[in-house]
């Protein structure tokens, strides 16, 4: 499932709902929130949370690892963006009868659905850079606006799991495994400068 928006208008579709899962049991659930006294609530609980993270829950090598991306417990994206999906794992499903019905590889399941879902708005949004592109060289004129996509962050919220599906009212078979803010980038938008690894270092071949 992605999101776009067309005037006004909000669609919705099923990407993530393509991903394959264990035994076909599509674990998941996704949590569309766009109301704003939600999306505050949300704010309040990651940051109550993350601060204590930040500053002695998890210690001094995982605030170094985190520097160079210059993360910190304020997250003001969570009341910024216009959307928040929470994809929730679910550890099992309920079977006709009220019983229970055994989920496989919920893990991966979950994460390839949330890959397909992230990849789903970023070719919306590369496709839309390339459109806008070619209008700017077309009518050659550099005003046009230099429109970018909509982008994600994948975020992990530490700790936050039960107070977030508690407020969102959602079973206790679901547990939280990802929060995506949705939106278009703030025109002084800034991302950090990570170096990928080359394909060599990742690729093994054997012919
Ligand atoms: N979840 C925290 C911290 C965080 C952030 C990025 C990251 O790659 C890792 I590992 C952890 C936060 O959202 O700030």
């Amino acid at each position: 499932m992605y999101l776009f928006f067309s005037s006004s208008k909000v669609k919705k579709r099923n990407e993530a709902c393509t991903a394959p899962s264990g035994a076909h049991t599509e674990p998941w659930t996704f949590c569309v929130v766009s109301n704003d006294e939600l999306k505050r609530q949300i704010r309040e609980i990651v940051e109550r949370e993350e601060e204590i993270n930040y500053k002695k829950r998890m210690g001094k090598r995982w605030t170094a690892d985190l520097k160079p991306l210059r993360t910190d417990w304020h997250k003001d994206y969570l009341t910024e963006a216009p959307y928040l999906i929470l994809a929730f794992k679910q550890e099992y499903g309920r079977l006709p009868n009220g019983g229970k019905k055994i989920h496989y590889y919920k893990d991966m399941s979950i994460a390839i659905a949330c890959g397909i879902l992230i990849t789903a708005i970023q070719v919306r949004s590369t496709i839309k850079q390339i459109f806008m592109t070619t209008m700017r060289k077309i009518i050659k004129n550099d005003s046009f606006p230099q429109y970018c996509g909509l982008v994600t962050l994948t975020s992990t919220p530490l700790n936050c799991g039960p107070a977030l599906r508690q407020l969102l009212g959602r079973p206790a078979n679901e547990k939280l495994a990802l929060l995506l803010p949705i939106g278009y980038p703030a025109a002084d938008a800034t991302v950090p400068d990570l170096q990928r690894k080359q394909l060599d270092d990742i690729l093994v071949e054997f012919e």
